[in-house]
């Protein structure tokens, strides 16, 4: 998917939800637990009833790789559902991957064709060798960590190395890399007062904001500082919407929550 086509999609619904599929079998509905493939009919379900309010669907890895083949298996079923069902809907694989060149390849081919994802999560610290397989697949996204929601984020990405915060340094220096017009970067909504800073650096770019609703960052404060002209922000809520209800009504209940962060969006975007 193109930038532009993730824009008028955003456009189009109002929204710039991305809704995360981080899906705990202790979590979920125990109706479920009986079905073949749990963890693929709580997406299915949840997927259905959110679809039209938010533009993309980030299921974090770790989450699957837990559960082994199975769990490997569901994401494959999730990403292929969404890719027949909805193919306008933006999709994220949260890895954090990121390797010497020829695995990074290997990861590359991993999430962007056999999976079929619109994007993946990279982690920079292994540098420009380790992040250019993924930018070499130019119809592919590829989502840096710049300044993460974690308080571990203050252990070495606001550290200053000659002269200069090192999430500064990777903003700065990736932007020079090939193909560069196909990155997008992750930013807690935690760190929002960052925001200004991280602007200057990339006016246009795509942010990726995880933290909204359980981690605490707030939405307001995020597009006060980081919205743009074509929004430009990809924000992100997982637990504080798929598990609005561990009962039957899962998926209702998460679409309720999701229409209440759409509907917020939805005034910022109109008051812009
Ligand atoms: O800096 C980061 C990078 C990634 N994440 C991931 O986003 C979701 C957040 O989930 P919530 O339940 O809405 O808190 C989760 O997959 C994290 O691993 C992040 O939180 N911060």
């Amino acid at each position: 998917m193109t930038t532009q086509e993730l824009i008028d999609q955003i456009k189009r619904k109002k929204s710039f939800l991305a809704i995360g599929l981080d899906v705990d079998l202790n979590k979920i509905p125990p109706h479920l637990l009986g079905t073949e493939d749990p963890i693929f009919e709580f997406n299915k379900a949840i997927i259905d009833a959110t679809h039209h309010l938010c533009v993309a669907y980030k299921p974090n890895t770790a989450f699957y790789e837990a559960y082994g083949i199975k769990g490997w298996k569901a994401l494959e079923k999730t990403i292929q559902y969404l890719n027949d069902k909805y193919p306008e809907i933006f999709t994220i694989a949260d890895a954090k991957r990121g390797d010497i060149g020829n695995t990074s390849t290997m990861y590359a081919k991993a999430f962007f064709e056999d999976l079929a994802f619109d994007s993946v999560t990279v982690a920079p610290y292994m540098g420009k060798d380790s992040v250019e397989p993924f930018l070499a697949f130019k119809d592919k996204h590829t989502i840096l960590l710049a300044l993460t929601s974690n308080q571990g984020a203050f252990d070495f990405q606001t550290k200053t190395i000659e002269g200069k915060d090192v999430y500064k340094q990777v903003l700065e220096t990736s932007k020079t890399w090939e193909n560069s017009e196909n990155l997008m970067y992750v930013v807690g909504a935690t760190k929002a007062e960052y925001l200004t800073d991280i602007r200057r650096i990339v006016p246009e770019s795509f942010l990726l904001v995880p933290g909204v609703g359980a981690q605490g960052g707030s939405l307001q404060e995020v597009c006060k500082y980081g919205l743009t002209a074509n929004v430009g922000l990809l924000i992100n809520s997982s637990r504080g919407i798929i598990y609005a209800s561990t009962s039957t009504d899962f998926a209702e209940a998460a679409a309720e929550k999701a229409k209440v962060l759409q509907q917020e969006m939805e005034a910022i975007l109109m008051a812009q």
